[in-house]
């Protein structure tokens, strides 16, 4: 569902890339965690599956196609099938939660019966069944979180992108967030969330993809925040 291929993201020649040979496979259906301290590259992982960066070197495959190489005028069809939730939840303040999740599936040019239909059922799949009528500043930042995967679903997209989902809300809400996730990706979709959150990372037991300075240095199934593997002592080379 989404291949790095050698990935490397320079954005600025002086300093170091901000993602550096990067090759790993997420398959359909699955759900990732990328770790690692700020600064990592966690979030440029993130864009550069949206096509919201270009690789500098390498191909980021996302259903097959090369998103690198991809015409700008294909740009908007790739985004179709990638749902994006932010730190911030990025809400319309004046829309109420219903023309929130509605306003998605208008710029895609969705038929009123369509969206009447859609809308509220994936309002019941976040857990804000009946609350389409309030708006943002009505509702606590879990709830908005949910209007904001909820718009990012309603689409029906492949994949679901979180960077730090659940960065502004207390460990209760974020566990909450987590199990809406977590019933999203039962549902088929493939979810890749960037954080910086032990405990909910602990308490998934998903695959860890960890980064430092934009190498991935740990790739494993099932796992924690910190590896159970013991690190393995540099017997010289580069950091000797
Ligand atoms: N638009 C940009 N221009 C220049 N440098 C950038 C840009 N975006 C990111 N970087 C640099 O690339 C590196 C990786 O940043 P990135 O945002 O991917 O890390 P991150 O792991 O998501 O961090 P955080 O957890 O703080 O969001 C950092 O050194 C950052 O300063």
């Amino acid at each position: 569902m989404i291949r790095f291929d050698n990935v490397t993201k320079v954005y600025d020649r002086k300093a170091r890339p901000a993602l550096d040979s990067v090759s790993l496979e997420i398959e359909r259906g699955e759900f990732a965690f990328l770790v690692g301290a700020s600064g990592s590259g966690k979030s440029t992982f993130l864009r550069l599956v949206m096509r919201e960066e270009r690789a500098t070197s390498g191909a980021v495959l996302v259903a097959g196609q090369n998103v690198a190489s991809l015409p700008s005028w294909r740009v908007p069809r790739l985004r179709r099938g990638i749902g994006v939730v932010f730190q911030d939840f990025r809400l319309l303040p004046q829309k109420t939660v219903f023309a929130n999740v509605a306003f998605a599936m208008q710029v895609i040019g969705r038929s009123r019966a369509i969206i009447r239909d859609a809308v509220p059922e994936v309002l019941k799949t976040v857990g804000l069944e009946g609350k389409g009528h309030r708006m943002p500043h009505e509702l606590s930042g879990g709830e908005q979180q949910r209007v904001a995967i909820a718009r990012a679903v309603v689409n029906r997209p492949g994949i679901l992108l979180a960077d730090e989902p659940t960065g502004n809300l207390d460990p209760a809400t974020s566990q909450g967030i987590m199990s809406v996730l977590d019933r999203i990706n039962q549902n088929g979709t493939t979810v890749v969330m960037a954080t910086h959150d032990t405990d909910i990372v602990n308490s998934m037991r998903k695959r860890v993809i960890e980064l430092v300075d934009g190498r991935v240095i740990r790739d494993e199934a099932k796992a924690l925040y910190t590896s159970m593997i013991p690190a393995v002592a540099p017997t010289g080379g580069e950091r000797a």
